[in-house]
């Protein structure tokens, strides 16, 4: 090697080194990182390569050499009665074969071995000592010699044991144990405290692993109580008697002495039987109720195993499987809004690409604008990006410690990024809609659904024939189907005279639809086939309806405010204005005989409702004023007091609940009969 490249190399590691420690002290001291796991587990593997070609350069203060952090001043230091090790990293099945080789080489018992395969728990390392079965001492990991006592913090969680055996049947524990065990929180757990934290207007965490180890390194051990930390315990460190000399009979021993244990161990005979494991575990991963960053593979004759040494801090006859990346931070460079076909505005991250689990990813869902104001997500900050299985990736949050003050908060458009349309919110709604009738990204939609069944019921205009209309400028908004000609439709794929015709007789004969299919056909938000029916029942035609004032429409039963908005608002807009001019001068334009409707009492009136699952005919909105408007009352949680439980489809746990206190069930068919039924009974 030339010196040249040979001092760039030694500079490399170095830096290299300088950077370890420095996210070292991140991770493990501060619980804090600035990057993820991946990452820094390739600047670990750049490390190791460089020592291994270099071993004359590796000092004893090399991140290889050290397991974890310093302990931190402010607790009580515990010396562990045994170095407390780490694990070497594989990342594929063929590193698993070239351990199994070298330990082979090293000592040819092992090729008799068996094994035991474990989750790898991302969680915190930690080391409980027993004397005469009670919990006297619990210990954070530290550098490996010296931990952090944060016994009272561990008192709290309450998977802990605090006396063994827990069952009286049990085998009496030697005098002294210590056991070391992995705490963590569980993806349902950490979800629903992220969730109860935004409902606070605080800040989620970021991770799982970093909160549990921030929780409990608290001096405050109240603290530590308050979050759902749990424990699973894998090895005996120390012990003043005989214990089990197999891994997997450690495994058994610690749960009959009350300590919790993975139900997801597996013993395996051979190496063979652990590559298996390894590859269905790839799958499996994601059924474990907590984020696993791999399975442990150990050599189950615990003697066999620790004649086989150690390496730095890694034991020989132990190693870690990692699986593929999920996780990886890099550069949110801009946020950008798109306008789907349903006129919901939608941000998308563009990232600095960035490679997650074998694949290059440059963009990334932000879910809604609400998403990121919660999550505090700003353009130019470092977030962690997360790609599972066939899920989006999306972005998980910003690294806040990362920030450099340049970072700029997003503010969601005013306008439509496909027409320049004033968007819209509904009170209620996370979404902004775009809710332009002549919006050229929701066209194709806007055609289908007016075209529909339960609209204008233009038969034999399927969705291939709307995408080519639309595609080759022919229809620009809905009023374009009546300006068709059949040169025009003859330009089509697949057209010949006769389907031509047909479907032009099919527009034709949509003219004289009624006023109620008209109104539903014009994708009014909040205006479903229901509505649109009551609103033709008042209304003798389109201009009638787009003088009616907000006031005037929340008279009507089954409009509330927001959808009285939403009326007023999309008659208001002169693209829509537009629309409507078109279909008027095409003849689209039925009017309906007024009805005088009569005084009716509220056929609701004194009724309770509770409401779950996804409705047919209404969004939840709807229904909620439909209730509302026929006198009704309408509640989020079923209790005694419910009158009736309307289930849709997917319903929630309120159906158990409601089940179980005898409250009885409607459909919305049901409910809507129910109003119709007292309504004509009282007139
Ligand atoms: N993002 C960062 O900046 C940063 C910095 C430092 C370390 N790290 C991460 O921390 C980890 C390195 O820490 P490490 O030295 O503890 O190594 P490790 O996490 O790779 O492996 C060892 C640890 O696995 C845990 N473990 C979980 N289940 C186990 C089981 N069934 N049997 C045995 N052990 C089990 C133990 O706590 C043990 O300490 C890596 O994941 C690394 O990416 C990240
Ligand atoms: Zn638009």
């Amino acid at each position: 090697m030339e010196t040249t490249s040979l001092e760039a190399l030694r500079d490399e590691y170095e830096r290299l080194k300088r950077e370890i420690n420095y996210h070292n002290y991140r991770y493990h001291v501060l619980d804090s990182p600035l990057i993820s796991d991946y990452e820094f587990d390739r600047l670990m593997a750049r490390l190791r390569e460089i020592e291994a070609a270099h071993p004359d350069w590796v000092t004893p203060d090399s991140p290889s050499q050290r397991s974890g952090g310093p302990p931190l001043e402010r607790f009580n230091k515990v010396r562990h009665p045994r170095p407390i090790l780490s694990l070497a990293n594989a990342f594929t099945l063929d590193d698993v074969r070239a351990w199994y080789e070298r330990l082979v080489r090293l000592d040819e018992r092992v090729r008799q071995a068996d094994f035991v395969v474990e989750p790898k728990i991302d969680g915190l390392t930690v080391v409980l000592h027993y004397h005469n079965g009670q919990f006297v001492l619990g210990a954070t990991r530290g550098d490996g010699e010296v931990g952090e006592d944060i016994t009272a913090n561990l008192r709290t969680v309450r998977a802990l044991p605090l006396r063994i055996p827990v069952q009286e049947s049990a085998p009496k524990p030697p005098e002294r144990l210590v056991v070391r065990g992995e705490a963590f929180i569980t993806i349902k757990d950490f979800e629903e405290l992220n969730r109860r934290l935004i409902e606070a207007g605080e800040k989620p965490y970021l991770n799982p692993r970093n909160t549990a180890a921030g929780s409990l390194r608290q001096l405050d051990p109240s603290l530590t109580a308050s979050r759902p930390l749990t424990l699973l315990t894998y090895a005996i460190v120390d012990a003043s008697d005989s214990v089990p000399t197999t891994q997997w009979e450690t495994l058994q021993y610690l749960k009959e002495l009350g300590f919790p244990v993975t139900k997801d161990a597996e013993y395996c005979a051979d190496l063979e039987a652990v590559l298996d494991a390894c590859a269905r575990w790839l799958d499996k991963r994601d059924t474990l109720p907590f984020e696993a960053d791999g399975i442990v593979i150990k050599i189950n004759d615990l003697r066999l195993q620790d004649s086989l040494g150690v390496v730095g801090k890694d034991p020989r006859g132990m190693l870690a499987f990692k699986f593929p990346a999920r996780e990886v931070s890099t550069i949110l460079r801009d946020i950008e809004v798109s306008v789907g076909r349903t006129g919901v505005l939608t941000p998308t991250a563009v990232l600095e690409p960035v490679e997650i689990g074998g694949v290059i990813v440059k963009q990334a869902t932000l879910h809604n604008f609400d998403y990121i104001a919660e999550k505090d997500i700003r353009i130019g900050d470092r977030v962690l990006v997360k790609r599972a299985g066939d899920v989006i990736p999306y972005v998980v949050g910003p690294i806040v410690e990362a920030r450099t003050g340049q970072e700029r908060i997003f503010e969601p458009p005013q306008t439509c990024p496909a027409c320049g349309q004033p968007v819209q919110h509904y009170e209620g709604e996370v979404a902004w809609y775009c809710v332009n009738a002549a919006c050229p990204a929701q066209i194709i939609r806007n055609v289908e659904h007016f075209v529909s069944r339960s609209a204008m019921d233009i038969t034999g205009l399927g969705i291939k024939i709307v995408e080519q209309l639309v595609k080759k400028g022919l229809v620009h908004d809905v009023a374009d189907l009546y300006y068709l000609t059949k040169a025009d439709l003859l330009t089509l794929e697949g057209f010949a005279d006769k389907k031509a015709d047909n479907i032009l007789r099919a527009i034709e004969a949509s003219k004289s639809r009624p006023l109620a299919r008209l109104i539903n056909a014009l994708g009014i938000h909040g205006v479903g086939e229901v509505m649109a029916a009551t609103l033709a029942g008042i209304y003798p035609d389109l201009d009638a309806l787009s003088q009616a004032t907000e006031e005037e429409l929340q008279q009507i039963e089954g409009i509330g405010p927001n959808i009285a908005q939403s009326i007023v608002d999309w008659f208001s807009r002169p693209t829509n204005r537009k629309v409507l001019e078109k279909l008027k001068a095409a003849g689209v334009w039925p009017v309906e005989k007024k009805q005088v409707a009569p005084e009716v009492p509220l056929p609701l009136a004194g009724l309770t409702f509770v409401v779950t699952g996804t409705l047919k005919r209404f969004s939840r909105e709807e229904v909620k004023e439909y209730i509302q408007s026929h006198g009704g009352k309408v509640s989020e949680s079923v209790s005694r007091n419910t009158s009736y439980l309307i289930v849709g489809e997917n319903p929630g746990s309120k159906l158990e609940r409601a089940r179980a206190l005898g409250v009885p069930i409607l459909t919305e068919e049901e409910l809507i009969a129910m109003v119709e039924h007292s309504s004509a009974r009282s007139q």
